[in-house]
């Protein structure tokens, strides 16, 4: 695996930038920015130049330890803690479906509330948003190792966006497995959907495993149903923006269609994310965010001219809901969620509660 895909979100060498690479302009491009203020960190993350949900929140927290070494040095602990709420929200507020956004921001705010010795609550905020970086990419490494455990060699596996190491750390949810089986010799065929209208399939998740050596083929979103049916596709594998309690999960606009697909012909459809990405307080998929983007991403954002006239509408939702009912099992770095998915997650976070570790052991699925 390329060395930057570990590495594409990280702090400046002096520790006061937020650098990324920037994912628009793959994979043409290998560009990277340096963020240095709020406003350049929120439409870093509301232009998608940083995306994929558990991404978004390691960037954000990053964001604030940059933005908390801003403050005053003299500010008192309140009035640091009230200016830190602030630009947390702020941050918050570029992109509301996935959950790790407002969780990775909470969890540095928890950090700083309970920091009572001022001298020390930047090296606090620093240990904390390397924490959540080094936690996400063990999160990742087990929902591989649970995943793998799903498929066996030469399976064909569909995925829709992109849920590789672009959108976490390393390994990525929904391409853990096949980067994780790629180092164990298996060889999968996957099937990337080439995902209307920003095209992280094809700009994002064909790059990763090509670069990956991974036998991948890129399709159309309205193929999907075509390589289903040839018998192409052992298993469908997605990443999540946010699941809730009841085992409802956002992900991509699309997604929803793919596992309506899977369930028609009878092919297993698994959901791949951290617990950081679970949100029990979301009673059911009703009660998710959906971001409604631009219309101009569909109408003219990757063509030379515009596609429409200018006065058609577009409706741009960016997620959508992929009910419960329709996913076979809900893979998190604690193991493998199967329905019904109120007792199955909430089993999940008492162990995460409890302060049980994770993990997969290779062994447990040899
Ligand atoms: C492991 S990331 C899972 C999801 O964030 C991913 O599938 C997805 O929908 C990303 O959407 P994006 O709008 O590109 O941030």
């Amino acid at each position: 695996m390329s060395e930057y895909l570990s590495d594409h979100v990280h702090l400046s060498d002096d520790g006061t930038a937020v650098v990324i690479l920037d994912q628009t302009q793959l994979p043409n491009r290998t560009q990277y920015l340096t963020l240095r203020t709020a406003r350049e960190m929120y439409d870093a993350i509301q232009s998608l130049q940083v995306r994929g949900a558990p991404c978004i929140g390691i960037c954000a927290a990053y964001d604030l330890y940059v933005l908390a070494q801003q403050a005053d040095a003299a500010l008192s602990a309140a009035d640091f803690l009230s200016k830190l709420r602030e630009q947390a929200k702020y941050l918050a507020s570029s992109r509301p479906t996935a959950v790790n956004l407002r969780w990775a921001l909470d969890r540095m705010l928890h950090t700083a509330e309970h920091c009572a010795d001022r001298a020390d609550r930047l090296s606090v905020l620093r240990d904390e948003c390397l924490a959540i970086h080094k936690e996400d990419i063990a999160m990742c490494r087990s929902i591989a190792e649970y995943g793998l455990s799903l498929v066996k060699d030469g399976d064909g596996i569909l995925t829709h966006c992109n849920a590789g190491p672009l959108a976490t750390s390393r390994y990525g949810t929904a391409l853990g497995p096949l980067f994780l089986g790629k180092e164990r010799g298996y060889k999968f065929h996957v099937f990337s959907d080439e995902t209307r209208p920003l095209l992280q399939g094809a700009r994002l998740t064909s790059y990763e495993l090509s670069r990956g050596g991974i036998d991948v083929t890129l399709i159309c979103d309205n193929m999907a149903s075509l390589v289903m049916k040839n018998g192409w596709v052992q298993a469908c594998f997605v990443g999540c923006d946010r699941v809730a309690a009841n085992g409802d999960a956002a992900n991509k606009i699309g997604t929803s269609g793919v596992a309506i697909l899977a369930k028609h012909y009878g092919i297993p459809f698994y959901v791949l994310g951290p617990t950081s990405t679970i949100d029990l307080n979301c009673a059911t998929g009703e009660d998710i965010p959906i971001e409604q983007r631009d219309p101009e991403e569909i109408k003219e954002k990757f063509y030379a001219e515009p596609m429409a006239l200018p006065e058609v509408k577009c409706y741009n939702p960016a997620f959508d809901v992929t009910d419960h009912t329709l996913i076979s099992g809900i893979v998190t770095e604690y193991g493998i969620c199967r329905p019904p998915y109120t007792e199955s997650l909430r089993a999940v976070f008492d162990k995460k509660h409890a302060g049980i570790p994770f993990g997969a052991p290779e062994e447990e699925h040899a």
